[in-house]
């Protein structure tokens, strides 16, 4: 018999490098072992030193998309990446509640490592009314938690605050991800705080590298894999989490400044 594969889509921007964006979700859809659509909001042109051009996909286009997808497939969970502006938001908002795609990881692209901006300003509104009341799981980084909370996030007591304040706009679980801009620093902690209102922590050494393109990407891709395979959000946070250390810990070669992680490695040494 054929067997029947589980589909996880993911809505995002593509980056030309392959670094970041729609190319590294897919990665990590394949080094999980799902099968991996593409649904496109933008496309930017970069390469490992920085972005230097981007176009938004026409908001009819990403309808199509949507139809098309729906028309003939069942997709089991989703990941948002680079949404663009309040118009892009407001047609994957519509769409997300029109059809069922399973379980939506929301993952709130806003600047990327090299600081180039991929959503605009006037859209935070549109992110936080439109789509955070539809999310499974968000997972903020350090900056887009003090952009989406507008409070000061330094301690672990202001982060649960922060994480609580994210989960009563809307979104089931939030996943603060943690620091890692201190060179001294020994571990990185990312804090979930669960729909059961617990707090739970995962943490790995840090790693000091600026090869670290594209791991909030990967960190999603492989949390929304998960859930499209049935598992639990903490088994599928762990897994994910697991998953990116392994990719940033063994550095490949490619371009020459802000490289990408290593796909290959994390698929081998995670279980
Ligand atoms: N230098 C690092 N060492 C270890 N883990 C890291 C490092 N940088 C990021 N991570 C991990 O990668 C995942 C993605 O986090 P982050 O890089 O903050 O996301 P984003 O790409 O959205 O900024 C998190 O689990 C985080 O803990
Ligand atoms: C098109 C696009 N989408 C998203 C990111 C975020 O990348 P990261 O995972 O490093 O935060 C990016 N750099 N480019």
């Amino acid at each position: 018999m054929m067997k029947k594969e589980i589909i996880t889509l993911t809505i995002a921007g593509n980056d030309s490098d392959g670094s970041a964006g729609m190319t590294a979700d897919l990665h990590s859809f394949y080094a999980r072992q799902v099968y991996g659509m593409g649904l496109l909001t933008a496309a930017v042109a970069g390469n490992t030193t920085g972005i230097y051009a981007q176009e938004v996909m026409p908001v009819s286009f990403i309808q199509k998309q949507f139809d098309v997808l729906n028309d003939d497939f069942k997709i089991a969970a989703l990941k948002t990446g680079m949404l663009a502006n309040k118009e892009v938001i407001a047609c994957v908002a519509a769409n997300l509640r029109k059809y069922d795609m399973g379980k939506i990881v929301l993952d709130p692209v806003i600047m990327t490592k090299h600081g180039d901006t991929l959503l605009d300003d006037d859209a935070y509104q549109a992110f936080l009314d439109d789509l955070m009341p539809l999310a499974d799981i968000i997972t903020p980084n350090f900056y887009e938690q003090q952009k989406l909370t507008g409070m000061q996030l330094d301690t672990k007591e202001e982060i649960h605050r922060g994480a609580e304040k994210l989960q009563k706009m809307g979104a089931k679980n939030v996943l603060m991800k943690g620091r890692h801009d201190n060179a001294a620093q020994s571990e990185v902690t990312d804090i979930l705080l669960a729909e059961d209102g617990q707090f739970y922590e995962f943490t790995k050494p840090f790693i000091n590298t600026e090869r670290i393109n594209g791991t909030g990407d990967t960190l999603s891709a492989v949390i929304a894999a998960e859930l499209a395979k049935g598992r639990s959000i903490i088994a599928s946070v762990q897994t994910a989490k697991d998953f990116t250390y392994e990719a940033i810990a063994h550095p490949i070669e490619v371009g020459s400044k802000y490289g990408p992680i290593n796909h290959f490695a994390a698929q081998e040494d995670t279980k």
